[in-house]
């Protein structure tokens, strides 16, 4: 696997070393040992995620707070998607800036979200599959985040905001001004 550092601290990207045969193809979608080493952390996942949406579908953007806040490992199964983390650290040089990433089956790639972030996605492909590793466990009264159409951010979803499918919930999140 390699890693690929991106303009904000903390997060990075992972490609993973894919072995193709005549079967099909094999790769390790993840090994502990490894991560920690090449990423000189000492992350340990507790809580497996999968949710499926469509076209249009834009989740986020999502973190907990305190000590319930959660970093991720995301990927994509089927599809693809548009990632996004916004970094929300307090004193950071990069707060209130966002990384974005395309995840698809495809590429096979996979993107570490550390704690202090907001983290989303979006839908390009008809379906997507998404999954996630947390190093915290879900923790409903800690949910928090960031309205995704925030114009401090002024986030490029790749789709017209009208075309977008986001949850009622996700509508009502405050922008960062109000965090
Ligand atoms: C996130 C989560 C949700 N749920 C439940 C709550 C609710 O009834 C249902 C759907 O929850 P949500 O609408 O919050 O699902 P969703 O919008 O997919 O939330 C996720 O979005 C992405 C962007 C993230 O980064 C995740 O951390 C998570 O916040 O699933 C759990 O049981 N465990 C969990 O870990």
């Amino acid at each position: 696997m390699e890693i690929i550092k991106t303009p904000i601290d903390g997060c990075f990207v992972i490609k993973p070393a894919v072995f193709p045969d005549p079967r099909g193809y094999f790769f390790e979608s993840f090994n502990e040992q490894r991560f920690n080493e090449k990423s000189k952390l000492n992350i340990h996942f507790v809580q497996d995620n999968q949710s499926m949406s469509s076209y249009g579908v834009l989740r986020g953007l999502h973190f907990q707070k305190g000590e319930h806040a959660q970093a991720k490992l995301v990927r994509v199964l089927k599809g693809e998607v548009l990632d996004v983390a916004v970094d929300l650290r307090q004193g950071s040089a990069t707060y209130g800036q966002y990384y974005s990433v395309l995840l698809s089956e495809e590429n096979k790639l996979q993107f570490f979200v550390p704690r202090g972030f907001a983290h989303g996605f979006v839908v390009l492909s008809k379906h997507a599959e998404f999954f996630y590793k947390c190093d915290n466990y879900y923790n409903k009264g800690s949910e928090g985040g960031l309205h995704y159409a925030d114009p401090s951010l002024n986030i490029d979803w790749k789709i017209p905001f009208e075309e977008l499918l986001v949850s009622d919930k996700d509508k009502e999140l405050p922008v960062l001004e109000g965090l």
